[in-house]
């Protein structure tokens, strides 16, 4: 069995673990923390949880983290950094949801979450928990970055475009809409329902901390730099992400069968579903599973490709994405505990 510690299970990706990592057939789970909520049984705050969890919650202490096998960090940024070099020391393995990895460069990483990095040293190590471009890599990491919940969406709906140079990389586009659990359990007025609903608005078009992250693996793909503007807008829904992107095609973009290459790039991903020409995902199709749903549309013009694309942003998005990596790395089966089905047909 691969005993985990979750830091940071009263948030929303916290529990998406705790709902999944439940139903796994090869893991136990040792420690959950939360500092608010420390001494209380889980199953007490989380009544969908009752009768299969008899933990309580409990403060974060690294000493007791060191002895899990995987210690997962559903944490704000600037949080795990603190403990990973000692878990890293003592010889657990993290998977950390949060940002503090994602980024290889350390001075870009400061100049979009604005204070030091605790351990640089440790960026180049890091593994960034994309299954589909780093299988392998994946397999043999101590240190797991796990993507943006934007950034897995619009990584995996240009991947092969760039990957096969079909595109301008200097003129990317990805209009990118999340559901508000995107911004964490915690409160905040601009979260209320009163603010959300009924209501549709674009944020952080001048710069999202999202940005450099999605550029770096866009850019890693095209094996040049890529420039891309990105837009995100909240939704008055609870889950989910839906991005529209934007590619110009190049002369062999313009010749190429995309359909094809989008089945053919995708056939063996378990989580990566190319629906038919003609339909277009819905983010309700897959509330609650790890899939990311895509569909390829070349306007008349044939200039420009268009690809949306939906998924969980708790799940493929957070969660579930980082127990695929978890899969990949204690060499379990990729989908153990995660082959579930969308909540709604
Ligand atoms: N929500 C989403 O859709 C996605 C989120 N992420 C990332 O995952 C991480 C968690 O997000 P989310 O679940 O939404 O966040 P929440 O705000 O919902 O939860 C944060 C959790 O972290 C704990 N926590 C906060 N500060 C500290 C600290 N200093 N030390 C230890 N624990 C702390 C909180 O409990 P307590 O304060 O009681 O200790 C709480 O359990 C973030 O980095 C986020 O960016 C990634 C992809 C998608
Ligand atoms: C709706 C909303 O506010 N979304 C968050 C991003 C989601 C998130 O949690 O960020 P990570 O994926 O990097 O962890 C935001 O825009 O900051």
């Amino acid at each position: 069995m691969i005993k985990v510690g979750i830091v940071g299970g009263t948030g929303y990706t916290g529990v998406e673990l705790l709902r999944l990592l439940l139903a796994h057939p090869r893991v136990d789970i040792a420690l959950i923390t939360s500092r608010a909520e420390a001494g209380r049984p889980v199953a007490d705050l989380f009544p969908s949880l009752r009768g299969r969890i008899e933990l309580s919650f409990s403060d974060p202490d690294d000493e007791a983290l060191a002895a899990c096998d995987v210690v997962f960090f559903a944490t704000p940024h600037n949080v795990a950094m603190r403990s990973v070099p000692a878990l890293l020391a003592a010889g657990a393995r993290v998977i950390d949801l949060s940002a503090d990895f994602r980024i290889r460069d350390a001075g870009l990483w400061e100049q979009w979450y604005g204070e030091p990095h605790l351990c640089p040293e440790l960026l180049g190590e890091a593994v960034y928990g994309l299954p589909e471009r780093h299988r392998e890599t994946i397999r043999d990491a101590r240190l797991l970055a796990c993507p943006g919940c934007y950034p897995t969406a619009v990584q995996l709906g240009f991947m092969p475009l760039l990957e096969e140079g079909l595109i301008d990389t200097q003129t990317l586009i990805a209009n990118a809409v999340s559901g508000v659990s995107g911004a964490g359990r915690q409160a905040k007025i601009d979260n209320l329902l009163s603010e959300v609903s009924d209501s549709f608005k674009a944020y952080g078009v001048s710069g999202h901390r999202h940005l450099p992250e999605i550029e770096q693996g866009l850019s890693a793909m095209a094996a040049q730099p890529v420039s891309l503007t990105f837009v995100p807008h909240l939704a008055p829904m609870i889950r989910g992400i839906h991005a529209t992107l934007y590619g110009a095609l190049n002369a062999a973009g313009r010749a190429a069968d995309l359909q094809a290459l989008y089945e053919d790039a995708y056939a063996h991903e378990p989580f990566v579903d190319v629906l038919p020409a003609g339909q277009y995902p819905q983010t309700r199709s897959v509330r609650g599973a790890n899939t990311c749903q895509l569909a390829l549309s070349v306007p008349q013009n044939r200039e420009t490709v268009v690809v949306t694309v939906v998924e969980d942003n708790l799940v493929k998005g957070a969660a579930g994405q980082a127990i695929q990596c978890m899969n990949l790395m204690f060499g379990e089966d990729e989908s153990a505990g995660i082959a579930l089905p969308g909540l709604l047909p």
